[in-house]
């Protein structure tokens, strides 16, 4: 195979074995994952069953799990969490370009911007922002990075299901263009349905679930089933 080749199909993310304890509690417990180049992934598990630890993993952000197995990831990686972490002393465009220089830079973060719908909002402070729109800024501030990875912590978690639903279009949109790997950690099934083409589950400090979504309606309500019943929800809900 030519060397360019493998780089177009080598995974983004590669684990292997990757295990983190806190205070002798196993919370991963030898992961083994591939996510290819371009993959929008979703990361779904109960409340402490370490999705935020493997994102944190994956980010660099860990240097206990690093050395507990193979972690291969981008260095382009950009991370969005639920609450924006806009710096509330800076303008909004100014928190886009916060550690960018260039020629361009100005240039780029107005693009994003206007990219997520924000155009004529660049010299707003974030406190003038509604929750959807810092989280949009949020959005545009990882984009003029130009990530390979996108890793999102429930970048939704604290908006309304109005908001959640336009932000799950535009993240889908913004996703078909710039075609980063995405990793997205939530709660919800039904978001992890709607956004990705894969969705995984982390349970008892593993994989245990790993289900590919083909794009068709017809078949959502079934992915819906499967995954509830893998979290152990039985509400009934067909
Ligand atoms: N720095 C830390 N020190 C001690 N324990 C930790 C630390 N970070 C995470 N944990 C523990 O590891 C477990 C997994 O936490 P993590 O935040 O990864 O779960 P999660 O699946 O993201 O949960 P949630 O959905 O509620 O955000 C939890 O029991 C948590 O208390």
């Amino acid at each position: 195979m030519a060397p360019h080749t493998e780089q177009l199909t080598r995974p983004a993310v590669q684990l292997r074995g990757l295990t983190r304890s806190f205070e002798g509690r196993t919370v991963l417990d030898g992961i083994d994952l591939d996510i290819p180049a371009g993959q929008f992934t979703a990361l779904l598990g109960h409340s402490g069953s370490g999705k935020s630890t493997l994102l944190r993993a994956i980010a660099g952000l860990d240097h206990k799990v690093a050395g507990s197995g193979q972690l291969t990831a981008p260095e382009q990686v950009s991370v969005v969490f639920q609450d924006s972490r806009l710096l509330p002393w800076r303008r909004v465009l100014d928190n886009v370009l916060l550690g960018l220089d260039g020629r361009d830079a100005d240039r780029k973060g107005r693009e994003a911007l206007a990219e997520v719908g924000l155009k004529g909002r660049e010299r707003a402070w974030p406190s003038e922002l509604s929750g959807g729109e810092a989280q949009r800024a949020a959005l545009a501030r990882s984009l003029v990075r130009e990530p390979e990875l996108l890793l999102a912590d429930e970048p939704f978690g604290a908006l309304d299901a109005l908001t959640r639903i336009k932000m799950h279009a535009l993240l889908r949109s913004l996703w078909q263009v710039h075609r980063p790997s995405v990793l997205l950690v939530t709660h919800d099934v039904d978001e992890a349905i709607a956004l990705a083409d894969r969705v995984l589950v982390l349970d008892s400090g593993r994989i245990s679930v790993d289900l590919a979504i083909d794009r068709d309606a017809a078949a959502r309500g079934e992915y819906r089933e499967r995954l509830l019943a893998a979290l152990g929800v039985t509400d009934g809900v067909a």
